[in-house]
């Protein structure tokens, strides 16, 4: 039986898929970068004003304290507008957005000037600068803005498109295929006879890899049944980066998946890890190097196996970072397993003093899974461990934090 670390290392060998793809914005929500992404333009672009009010030379209302200044307003500029030089003795009616006319160095706010369509009285003087954008003061054209491997989220695709980018190389998608075995499982909201559950892992399955970014390829059902099982494999590894397959990992007579892998050159690189829930789990490389999964098949045991491992393994094939662990104080004392490390569903949050907690979660057993509704990460036990309440955890969040 490998250790937790063991098996995690093995993941290392998947490679990122070396095809990439120019995708549209709208098309490449939570795909990931293939390449760095420069600007194409300095930002601001422009000199511009950040307020509604006058454009003005600051050195004209330096006296503006003691004497009221009052310039003639000779031009109004919109954003998008392009403006006319400012003489000095003049002012420029501005508004947000709008580029700053050569030889105007400042900006009044409307609230502090008396302005009719044609004069504006100034009664205090202004910095020169003040509520000016100045061209390039964020970002310089040609500066990376985002790195290749990141995830392109909301505001990430945000920051591609301000600085011009309708289209934005990517990485190929992992395409992802899954199957759910088990002659004991019924649709939900099919009828269910005595003996029969609702089958679960699949929808779980199906959601947890497209919220990775990965691409679900297919998913299938299949009874115990080692001649179907085997045909369903052959067919998934035709068009697949990686294959799960929920169910079958044990021993058991009805437990039929490692056989079916094999069947199909499958080449098991570990079956077993010294984890709880989870410890049946089995990692092999397919015919053409498709990273394969038997995941045992209780709930709560996809659940951690694919949250750590499989979510580990699908970074190695994105090209994005894998996520690490962080540290929280446990809320309440635990005690570990005697031989394997436990992997608890806790709640990670800050207390009063803004340090982490981890607060274990109830029904731990790998049947159970109605914790999930509040557990955001799981914690790493050692085995043989008793931790007293304040006992600093590692905790893989559900989320990545990059
Ligand atoms: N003699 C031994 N028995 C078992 C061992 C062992 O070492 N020796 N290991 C136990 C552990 S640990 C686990 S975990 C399970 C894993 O078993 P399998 O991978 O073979 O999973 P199944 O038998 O197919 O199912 C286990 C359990 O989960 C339910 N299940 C399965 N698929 C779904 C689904 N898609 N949706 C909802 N529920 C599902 C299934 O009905 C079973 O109750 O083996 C132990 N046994
Ligand atoms: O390893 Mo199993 O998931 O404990 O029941």
């Amino acid at each position: 039986m490998l250790s937790l670390d063991q098996a995690l290392a093995h993941y290392a060998q998947l490679k990122a898929l070396p095809t990439q793809q120019s995708l549209a914005l709208e098309d490449a929500h939570c795909r990931v970068l293939a390449t760095d992404l420069t600007s194409t333009l300095d930002l601001p672009p422009m000199r511009q004003s950040a307020m509604d009010g006058y454009a003005v030379h600051a050195s004209d209302l330096r006296h503006a304290t003691t004497q009221p200044v009052e310039l003639p307003v000779t031009q109004s500029i919109a954003a998008g507008d392009t403006p006319r030089p400012l003489p000095a003795g003049q002012c420029a009616r501005i508004f947000t957005g709008a580029p700053l006319p050569d030889g105007a160095d400042s900006v009044e706010i409307q609230e502090n000037v008396h302005a009719d369509a044609t004069r504006a009285v100034f009664t205090q003087t202004v910095q020169s600068g003040r509520h000016v954008r100045q061209r390039g003061e964020e970002v310089q054209a040609g500066q990376v803005l985002l790195h290749a491997g990141q995830r392109l989220n909301a505001a990430r695709l945000s920051i591609a498109a301000g600085a011009g980018h309708a289209q934005v190389p990517c990485r190929a998608q992992s395409r992802v295929a899954i199957i759910v075995s088990g002659s004991e499982l019924v649709a939900p909201g099919s009828e269910r006879g005595p003996a029969q559950i609702f089958e679960s892992n699949g929808s779980f399955l199906a959601h947890f890899v497209r919220d990775q970014g990965a691409r679900v390829s297919r998913l299938t059902r299949c009874p115990d049944d080692p001649a179907q099982l085997s045909a369903c494999v052959g067919a998934a590894l035709d068009d697949c980066d990686m294959l799960l397959i929920s169910g079958g990992a044990s021993v058991g007579d009805h437990d039929h998946s490692r056989a079916a892998c094999q069947a199909n050159a499958v080449h098991e690189l570990f079956w077993k890890v010294a984890q709880k829930p989870g410890k049946p789990l089995s990692f092999g490389r397919g015919p053409d190097g498709q990273a394969v999964f038997v995941l045992p098949g209780n709930p709560a045991s996809v659940y951690a196996c694919a949250m750590l491992h499989v979510r580990i393994a699908l970074a190695h094939l994105c090209g994005v970072t894998a996520p690490a662990p962080l540290h929280a104080k446990l809320t309440q004392p635990v005690s570990g397993d005697q031989r394997r490390t436990r992997l608890l569903r806790v709640c990670v949050a800050a207390d009063a003093s803004g340090q982490l907690t981890a607060r274990p979660l109830p029904h731990q057993a790998s049947h159970m899974t109605s914790n999930l509704a509040s557990a955001n990460a799981l914690a790493r036990i050692e085995a043989g461990q008793d931790w007293p309440a304040g006992h600093i955890v590692s905790c893989w969040l559900n989320t990545d934090l990059g």
